[in-house]
C-alpha cells in the first residue's frame, strides 16, 4: 500500500533517505526536503510521485535514466551535487579521525567517459544491448548513453552486432568498447571459446565498422590500427579491456595532482601504475619505477616508453603488491612514491612504507573507505596528510575518485634515506 514520506537526507549511494520510527527508509530519485509517495517493500521504497518537489530538483538529460542502473543523480542540480560528492569524502575520512583540508570536488567528465561495457543479450529473437536496470539482472536496451564521448555513441548498436556473432540464447555477452585515437576498440567477453567461423565473421565485421581492433576474452582478432590513448608524450596501446581511467579528463585531473604532490623528486615509485598514465608523465622530469601486476598493462607501458623520446628512465617490474609489497629498504632508492590500488585499497604495501625512508607519498583512490582506512594507518604512523582533492570522474554515478598528499612529519618514524 502506498505511503507519504518526508525524505531527510541523502544517502552516501545517491537515495533519498527518510528517518521513520521504524528506520531509516531508502528511495531512490528522491532528494531531502521532498514530500513523496512510495510504494514500500525490499530494501528500498519505490518512488510512486514527488509530491513536493525541492528547489534542488532538475530534468534529468537523460531518457534511460531511473531505468538504467548507471546514474543515480541526475535529478540533482549542479551544486548540491558537488557538495553531496564532496561531503561524502570528508565524513567517510572523519569517521576514521582525519580531518585534512579537503579541495572542492574536482572536474573528471570532461567530455565524457571514453570506456563503456554494454551487456548484450537476444531478447524476442533480436540481439539487444545496453545496461542492466538499478539492482536487477534486466536488460535496458539503450540507443546511445550520453554520458560517453561522442565517438562512443555508436557503440551499443556496434556491441549488438559484434555479440550476434557468438552469443548463445539466453546466455548474455559483455562488450568492453573503449574509444581510442585510431578508432574504436571492442572486447567481447562471456561467450566462451570462438569457432573459426565466428572469429572470421568478426574479422569481417571489424573491417565493415571500421574498428580499431576487436578481442575476444582478451585474445586479439584483429587490429587494423593500434588503438593508444595518449599520455603525455606517449601513447600506450592498452590491452584489450585492461585498466584504464574512465575518462581522459579524470586522468588528467589525477595526474595534475600526482605531479603536483611528487614535486621536485628524481626518483619515483609508481605502485599499482596500470598502463602507465602517472609513470609515462612523471618520466618527463625524473626517474620512475613502475610496478604492477598485469603483464599486459606493464608490456603496453614498457613499449610506449622506450618509443617516446625525451623521457626520464623508466624501469618495470611485475608484482603482486597484496603478497609481496615493496619492502621498506626498497624504498630507499626513492624520493617519493604514487599509489594507486584498486578499490580493496593497499594494506599490506602502507605497511611497509611507514617504516620505511620515503618522506612524500600520494595516494589515488576509487575508493574514500578503504582510502581512509590506508591513510589513517600513514597517520598513525609518522605522517602528515596534507591534502585531499576529490576527483569527480564518475559523474552522476555514487563513486568519486580521491588524491590524497601525505609528508612525513619530522622525527616521526622511518629510516634514514640511503646516501646517495
Ligand atoms: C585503480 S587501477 C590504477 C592503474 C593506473 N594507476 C591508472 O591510473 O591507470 C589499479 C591497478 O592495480 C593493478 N592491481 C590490482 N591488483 C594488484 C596486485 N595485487 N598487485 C599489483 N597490481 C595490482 C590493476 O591491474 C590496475 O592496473
Amino acid at each position: 500500500m502506498a505511503e507519504q514520506l518526508r525524505i531527510d537526507r541523502l544517502g552516501a549511494g545517491g537515495d533519498g533517505i527518510a528517518d521513520t520510527a521504524a528506520g531509516p527508509v531508502p528511495v531512490p530519485y528522491a532528494l531531502p526536503g521532498e514530500r513523496v509517495t512510495v510504494e514500500p517493500g525490499g530494501k528500498r521504497a519505490r518512488l510512486l510521485s514527488v509530491d513536493e518537489a525541492s528547489p534542488d530538483r532538475v530534468e534529468p538529460f537523460c531518457i534511460y535514466f531511473g531505468r538504467c542502473g548507471g546514474c543515480v543523480s541526475q535529478h540533482l542540480a549542479a551544486e548540491p551535487y558537488a557538495a553531496w560528492k564532496r561531503e561524502k569524502v570528508v565524513s567517510t575520512l572523519a569517521r576514521a579521525g582525519l580531518a585534512p583540508p579537503i579541495g572542492a570536488l574536482a572536474d573528471g567528465h570532461g567530455a565524457g567517459r571514453r570506456r563503456m561495457v554494454l551487456h548484450a543479450r537476444r531478447i524476442d529473437g533480436e540481439v539487444r544491448s545496453g545496461f542492466m536496470a538499478a539492482g536487477s539482472h534486466d536488460l535496458v536496451p539503450i540507443e546511445h548513453c550520453p554520458i560517453t564521448v561522442p565517438a562512443l555513441h555508436p557503440a551499443p548498436a556496434i556491441a549488438a552486432r559484434l555479440a550476434a556473432v557468438v552469443i548463445a540464447s539466453g546466455k548474455p555477452i559483455d562488450v568492453a568498447v573503449t574509444a581510442s585515437e585510431a578508432g574504436l576498440d571492442a572486447d567481447l567477453r562471456g561467450s566462451g571459446k570462438a569457432s573459426d567461423k565466428q572469429r572470421q565473421s568478426l574479422i569481417a565485421l571489424a573491417a565493415e565498422l571500421d574498428l580499431a581492433r576487436v578481442s575476444i576474452h582478451g585474445d586479439v582478432l584483429v587490429e587494423r590500427r593500434p588503438p593508444a590513448v595518449p599520455m603525455g608524450r606517449a601513447a600506450p596501446v592498452p590491452p584489450p579491456g585492461g585498466f584504464l581511467q574512465a575518462t581522459a579528463a579524470g586522468e588528467a585531473a589525477l595526474t595534475a595532482l600526482v605531479l603536483e604532490g611528487v614535486g621536485k623528486a628524481k626518483r619515483v615509485a609508481d605502485l599499482f601504475c596500470g598502463v602507465g598514465p602517472f609513470a609515462l608523465r612523471l618520466a618527463e622530469r625524473a626517474e620512475v619505477h613502475a610496478v604492477e601486476g598485469e603483464a599486459a598493462l606493464l608490456a603496453a607501458l614498457d613499449k610506449a616508453a622506450r618509443r617516446t623520446e625525451g623521457l626520464r628512465r623508466i624501469t618495470t617490474e611485475q608484482r603482486d603488491l597484496f603478497r609481496r609489497p615493496l619492502l621498506p629498504t626498497e624504498f630507499e632508492r626513492f624520493d617519493a612514491a604514487v599509489i594507486d590500488p584498486p578499490r580493496q585499497g593497499a594494506e599490506a604495501q602502507i605497511r611497509q612504507m611507514i617504516p620505511s625512508s620515503l618522506d612524500r607519498v600520494i595516494m589515488v583512490s576509487c575508493d574514500a573507505g578503504t582510502f581512509a582506512r590506508d591513510a589513517a594507518a600513514l597517520v598513525s604512523g609518522g605522517f602528515a596528510l596534507e591534502s585531499v582533492v576529490p576527483v569527480d570522474q564518475f559523474k552522476w554515478s555514487a563513486h568519486v575518485e580521491l588524491v590524497g598528499t601525505f609528508r612525513r612529519e619530522r622525527g616521526r618514524g622511518g629510516r634514514s634515506p640511503r646516501r646517495r
